[in-house]
Order: C-alpha cells, then structure tokens, then sequence
C-alpha cells in the first residue's frame, strides 16, 4: 500500500494540549483555525465544502472517512472550504458505484491538510469540556515552541468577519429565467443545495455579494428575499445587517438560514453571542413551538440569538427551540412575511424533516404576488 508508512503529524490546541496522529497522503505543513467537530455519520464531502465551515478545522467523530468516496455532483460550493481535516481512520480506498475520486484525490486537488489516527474521541471530550478554540493541525512535530508562536497569531472566532471570503464577487442568476417566481438572494457564504431547493420550487434566483445593498437586490423586483447560511461571527456583518433593515421595509417575505438567521436578528437589534460549543451536526432535535411537532434536524453553527431579547422583542416570535440546550432555533415577524432558522432545512448532509420551511416560503410569495 503506497501510504502505508506515513508522517508523524500533531493537533495542538492553543491552551497547549497536544493529540498525536499520522500525516494524510504526503502533503507537510500546517493549518490552522478553530478546531469544530461534526457528528455526522456520512456527509463528509457536503461538509468539508460548506462555506460556513470557512477557517476551521473539522474533526469528524465518525470512526471512517472517505469509505465511499467523493463524487462531483455532492458539492455545496466550489472548492473544501473548511481549513484542515482531523480523523481517527482514513480510508485510502473506497467503495461506491457512483464515486469518481478517492477522498484523498478530492483533499489533493483542494490542497487541504488532513491528520488521521488521532484519538478523536479524546479530541472531541476535551473541546466538548473546554469550549471551541483555536489550533493547528501540523506535520512539524518538532517545532511545538514556533507553532505555539504561530498560532496566537491566528484570530479569535468572536467578532471575525468571513462572509467577503466566500461569497460571490459578482451577481449571478441560478434556475430558469422564465420562472414563476424571481428571489433576490444575499450570498454571505451560500450552500448549493439551498439554490437547488429554491429553483426546484419554481423560482429564479439572482444571488448576489455579501455587501450588496438594497437597491441593488431590489431593482429586478423579486417575489421574495432569502438571506444565506455562511462563515464567521455575525455581528461584524455591518453591510449585510443594514440591507436586511432596509428590505424589510418593503414588505415582501424574507427567509433566512443559519447566518441569515443571525443577520435577521440584529437587523432587528437582537444580539447574538458565541456558543460554548457549536452545534455541528446531522441529528439535532427541534421542536417547533407552532405546531408541537419536533424535527431532527442538520445543523452547523457557532454562534446563536440572544433568547431574552428575542423574547421581549414586541415584533419577534420564538417559533423553533434547540431541545438539547433550549437555545434559539427559529423566529418569525409577528407582522411580515418574515421568518429564519438557526438550522439547515436544505440538509446536505442530513434528514429532510424541515423541508417544508421552503414550502412555507413560498406560500408566503404566492400569497404576496397575488
Ligand atoms: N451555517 C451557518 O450559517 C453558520 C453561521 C455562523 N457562522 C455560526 O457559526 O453560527
């Protein structure tokens, strides 16, 4: 087997905590980031090419990856946007009819550095206890003291803006022009398969720059706004918060997911604040507030919605809630078309029980175009 012997390769996180592994492939060097683990058990290439994985480094909890491979079409943008892979068991080969490329074929072409035969279940206690942080994943295992350096170079997650990373640097339109319907979407870090489910509804889709203002998103007079899923803290969107004010002024209906979500909460002047640990994810339990029913649901955030603010704000209503940790999961506007999820309706990986938030929104433009 051609990788058979391979680097030695370190994790060290930025309190000094050292995890021993094996390089990936042949590729040296480091990278860093906030480390985050996904407890998904398959969906390894939807994540790693999730925007809003942008700057960190993904331990996977699931003992294999790369068993099936990577196949083109299961990407949710257009290159692995998470910083560094950290795995207990990578699988060199694969077995799936439909794969066209190894996972380490797909890491090489992307250059992304990965560690496996790390004690990921150690890993994953310890940040579990210890709270989200940064780290670098190395095959320098002999220059602990100059990553050390290294890495309280790196930027803190809270109050870092990572939007303009990822999203589009020109607008673009997505679906059939002939739709029935036409969306203006704010691309903060958007994943494919929200665009999928959006045209596949029968809508247009204009997408357009992070910092997009209103009137640019508002001349081709769409049915409906959506506001992207994406990388990075909140609050520092300054553009994004401030063209979410001024559409809402228009009174058409508006979805939000995940940062979407966020970027609709402060565009109402409620806070949000960084989690002791994410919820990364493709089981997690809602409850929806308005029907009683609960939702397992894919999930992938850092940060969450201020639940008192929330509460008190006389235009706001609670419509989802986390069920492990009460947290934030949905809002609506009491008195617009107006609503947003902390969680991914679009899955990718995950199940499809909020699929119908996307029904809803579109309930919300027919009734509006009529
Ligand atoms: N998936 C997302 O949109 C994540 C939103 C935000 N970056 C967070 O970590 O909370």
């Amino acid at each position: 087997m051609k990788y058979q012997i391979r680097k030695k390769a370190l994790v060290l996180l930025e309190d000094g905590t050292i995890f021993y592994g094996k390089a990936v492939g042949e590729r040296e060097g480091s990278a860093f980031g906030e480390v985050c683990f996904n407890t998904g058990m398959t969906g390894y290439q939807e994540i790693f090419t999730d925007p809003s994985y942008y700057g960190q480094l993904m331990v996977a909890t699931n003992a294999h990856i790369g068993n099936y491979g990577t196949n083109a079409e299961e990407v949710e943008s257009d290159s692995i946007k998470i910083a560094g892979l950290i795995v207990k068991n990578f699988s060199y080969n694969y077995s799936r009819p439909s794969a066209d490329l190894s996972l380490l074929e797909f890491l090489e072409n992307n250059n992304l550095i990965a560690i496996s035969d790390v004690d990921t279940r150690a890993l994953v206690s310890y940040i579990r206890d210890n709270g989200a942080m940064n780290a670098v994943i190395s095959t320098r295992v002999d220059e602990i003291e100059a990553l050390k350096t290294e890495l309280k170079q790196v930027p803190s997650m809270k109050g870092l803006e990572l939007a303009s990373k990822v999203s589009t640097k020109e607008p673009y339109v997505y679906g059939d022009e002939n739709a029935d319907f036409k969306i203006s979407a704010l691309d903060i870090g958007i994943k494919k398969n929200i665009l999928r489910n959006l045209a596949k509804r029968g809508a247009c889709i204009k997408v357009f720059p992070f910092d997009a203002t209103k009137a640019q998103m508002a001349e081709w007079n769409p049915d409906g706004y959506f506001i992207s899923n994406g990388p990075g803290d909140p609050e520092p969107l300054t553009a994004a918060i401030a063209t979410t004010k001024e559409i809402l002024k228009l009174n058409k209906p508006m979805f939000g997911i995940c940062l979407g979500h966020q970027v609709l909460a402060l565009a109402n002047g409620v806070s949000t604040y960084k989690m002791h640990n994410g919820h990364r994810g493709i089981n997690h339990p809602i409850l929806n507030l308005l029907t009683g029913k609960g939702e397992i649901t894919s999930q992938n955030h850092g940060f969450a919605v201020n639940r008192e603010e929330a509460e008190a704000h006389p235009d706001l209503e609670i419509t989802h809630t986390h069920l492990n940790d009460q947290t934030v999961a949905g809002i609506k506007m009491k008195y617009k078309n107006v609503f947003s999820v902390q969680y991914h309706p679009e899955a990718s990986p995950g199940p499809h029980d909020a699929d119908y938030l996307f029904d809803e929104f579109f309930e919300a433009i027919k009734a509006s175009a009529n």
